[in-house]
């Protein structure tokens, strides 16, 4: 289905691709030309909501009776696919959300990761034997999948994200009904294309593309959805919890952060400035786990600062399908503003702009969602770029006295998703492992950069307090069944 060249791409339900009931379709614009058309996409409604609920009910028994291993090789045969097809999902997910081809190709690779990841659960321990006081008793654990899963997913990851979702969902024996950001619905329509061409049974997973407010709260209000799983802004997280809640459902949110990494006295300064670039900066900031604050100590501040300066001169903004540049746009002009805004923001309430932070003068760019990279000076934590989430291009210095100063400004946060330290001292770590309010503290690297293995999630304002990945998701992807058992 062509309109003018510009492909459409439809939802998926029952194993089948169709449009949206009412015919509605919305554009996918590429950030940084926005006047080019990535896609034509589904603006679906409840009608089309309600037959992919059906359809993942209809096929939950026959999906819940299979073995894991069976599951599991449907998950690696996807991984394999969205392998093969790395260079063109990487260059859709560049031109609908703007992260660099480099970035979008080793998220579409972590995403065949977790695929493999999960495929492997199946062959997995799911519970253990209790002692019963009962002496001709057998008594164990064992695991059971929720039903349907809905799963809402944001466009900063994705690949990465839904996949992180949906795969423990399927490999614990749920359905899935999938509702993706319009802004990367084409991204995808693409990674469906993986689950389908797969062959996991029609109705299995589902894919629904439309507004945040008829189908992701539509999905979080469904007494068909058993369980749902989201990753976004603070705000809609919590309407889709008390959506959820209000009628028993479980859920799972993950949501913001405002990340600091701590520079003490004794850090390696090179290496510390490139992990402030990398985890503040790549995608464009745009990242949950994205280093915002900067906390610096004194005695190292100007010297931190002046070399974090020239290398952040050095960041070619640009296109992320052109392979010299280092930040691509923000992914729409929603984030556009907010960056903008945050940035006088900062100026108005008394933070030095020390770089960037203003539209990049190349008239090659003038059509893109661009910000050049922003670094503010003499922030103090009550300063809204010190407290908000920016999810952009910006990065607060904050000059402390000492270690302990420094981990209570990192404290000082709402949220509590990732933290990290540059230090050679082990009391300086430890203090810091031991008392920062955060689900992923890391020593000596960026914030950003979650491992597929291993617990994720934050403590405070940046969760429900759940976890995803790794083994964790199994707590939230089954119900515990304890079984007692006597001749
Ligand atoms: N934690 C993270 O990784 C992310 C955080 N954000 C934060 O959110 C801010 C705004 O970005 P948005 O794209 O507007 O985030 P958002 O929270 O509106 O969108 C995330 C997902 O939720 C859906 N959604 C929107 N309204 C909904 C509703 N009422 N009920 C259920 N689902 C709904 C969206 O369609 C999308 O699929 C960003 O500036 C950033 O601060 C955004 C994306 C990812
Ligand atoms: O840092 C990462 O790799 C993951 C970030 C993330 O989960 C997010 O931005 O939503």
């Amino acid at each position: 289905m062509e309109k003018n060249t510009i492909p459409s791409f439809d939802n998926y339900i029952n194993g089948e691709w169709m449009p949206a009931v009412g015919g509605g379709t919305k554009k996918s614009i590429n950030p940084s030309r926005s006047h080019e058309i990535v896609g034509y996409v589904p603006d679906s409604s409840e009608a089309d909501l309600n037959g992919a609920v059906a359809a993942a009910e209809a096929a939950r028994a026959a999906w819940r009776k299979l073995t894991g291993a069976q599951r599991g090789s449907l998950l690696y045969k996807a991984a394999d696919l969205l392998e093969s097809r790395l260079d063109e999902i990487g260059e859709t997910m560049t031109r609908e959300m703007g992260k660099t081809w480099a970035e979008a190709k080793g998220e579409t690779a972590r995403g065949a990761a977790i695929l493999r990841y999960y495929a492997g659960e199946g062959m997995r321990s799911i519970g253990e034997v209790i002692p019963s006081t009962d002496a001709e008793a057998l008594m164990f654990t064992t695991r059971t999948p929720l039903g349907v899963v809905g799963v809402i997913s944001p466009w900063n990851f994705p690949v990465a994200i839904p996949i992180w979702k949906m795969a423990p969902a399927l490999a614990y024996g749920n359905t899935v009904v999938w509702k993706p950001a319009t802004e990367t619905a084409v991204t995808a329509a693409k990674v469906m294309q993986c689950l389908h061409d797969a062959g996991f049974p029609p109705g299995v997973v589902n894919m629904v593309i439309g507004s945040g407010s008829a189908i992701g709260q539509g999905m979080a209000s469904h007494p068909g959805i058993h369980g749902i799983t989201f990753t976004g802004s603070n705000a809609v997280g919590k309407q889709v919890g008390q959506a959820a809640l209000a009628r028993g459902a479980k859920y799972q949110l993950e949501m913001g952060g405002k990340n600091p990494i701590i520079i003490a006295a004794d850090a390696d300064l090179d290496l510390a400035v490139d992990a402030t670039i990398s985890g503040g900066l790549r995608s464009t900031g745009q990242k949950c786990t994205a280093t915002s604050r900067v906390i610096v100590i004194k005695d190292v501040y100007e010297a931190f600062k002046a070399k974090l300066l020239d290398k952040v001169a050095a960041l070619k903004v640009g296109d992320g399908m052109d392979a010299s540049t280092w930040l691509g746009p923000c992914a729409n002009e929603n984030q556009l503003d907010t960056v903008l805004s945050y940035i006088r923001k900062g100026t108005e309430e008394g933070a030095v702009l020390l770089a960037g932070g203003t539209r990049p003068s190349d008239p090659d760019l003038a059509d893109g969602f661009y910000v050049t990279p922003a670094v503010f000076d003499n922030v103090t934590p009550d300063m809204s770029i010190a407290r908000d989430e920016i999810f952009g291009p910006v990065l607060a210095l904050i000059a402390v006295e000492h270690i302990e100063q420094a981990i209570a400004v990192a404290n000082d946060s709402e949220y509590g998703l990732s933290a990290s330290i540059y230090t050679k001292d082990i009391g300086n770590v430890l203090s810091f492992v031991q008392e920062m309010e955060a689900g992923l503290v890391r020593v000596n690297a960026e914030t950003a950069g979650v491992e597929l293995q291993a617990p994720f999630g934050g403590m405070k304002q940046s969760s429900s307090h759940s976890r995803e990945q790794g083994q964790a998701a199994i707590e939230f992807f089954t119900s515990i069944k304890t079984v007692f058992i006597k001749p």
